[in-house]
């Protein structure tokens, strides 16, 4: 049987941030509401396609705390590779963008945006005060990184 030791740890103040990063496809088409026809195409262009078309995203979620002095971990990587595949992967993965996420219904989905409607699902579902940043990246080219409101 394990030994259980009564002596508290010294608490030391390291702040740490840990990433977990993961990938999504899904399709989109730049539109906005906003716009007529014929703004909407001059401003997106080919984007603008009815047709839509897809991407295959990387997210790179950064999580910041202290390192708790029993664990060594400021929060367990399985725990947080979990929250993660129900805030992003689930509701994104071979999904259309603006028809499956209700985010988009009145917001364009470019990737500035993804990376906003993503924070905001990750904040919502992890532990208080541990997300820091979000990094998503559209093929290797383009990356939009969101570090929340800033007030
Ligand atoms: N500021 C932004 N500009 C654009 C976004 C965006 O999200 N934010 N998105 C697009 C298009 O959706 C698309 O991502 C453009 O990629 P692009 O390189 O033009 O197209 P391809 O995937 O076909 O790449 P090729 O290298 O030409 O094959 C446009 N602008
Ligand atoms: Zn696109």
């Amino acid at each position: 049987m394990a030994q259980v030791s009564n002596v508290k740890r010294e608490p030391f103040s390291k702040s740490v941030t840990l990433s977990y990063m993961l990938s999504f496809a899904a399709a989109h088409r730049l539109s906005s509401n906003y716009l007529t026809d014929e703004e909407n195409k001059k401003i997106f262009g080919i984007c603008n396609n009815p047709n839509g078309h897809g991407h295959n995203y990387r997210v790179m979620v950064t999580v910041r705390g202290e390192v708790d002095p029993t664990t060594g971990m400021v929060i367990n990587l399985m725990d947080l590779k979990e929250y993660l595949e129900k805030a992003i992967t689930e509701p994104c993965d071979h999904k259309n963008l603006d028809k499956d996420i209700p985010y988009f219904a009145d917001t364009v989905s470019t990737l500035e945006n993804v990376a906003v409607m993503i924070w905001e699902s990750v904040q919502k579902i992890l532990p208080p005060g541990l997300l820091y940043k979000v990094k998503v990246f559209e093929m290797d080219a383009y990356c939009v990184t969101y570090k929340g409101p800033s007030f």
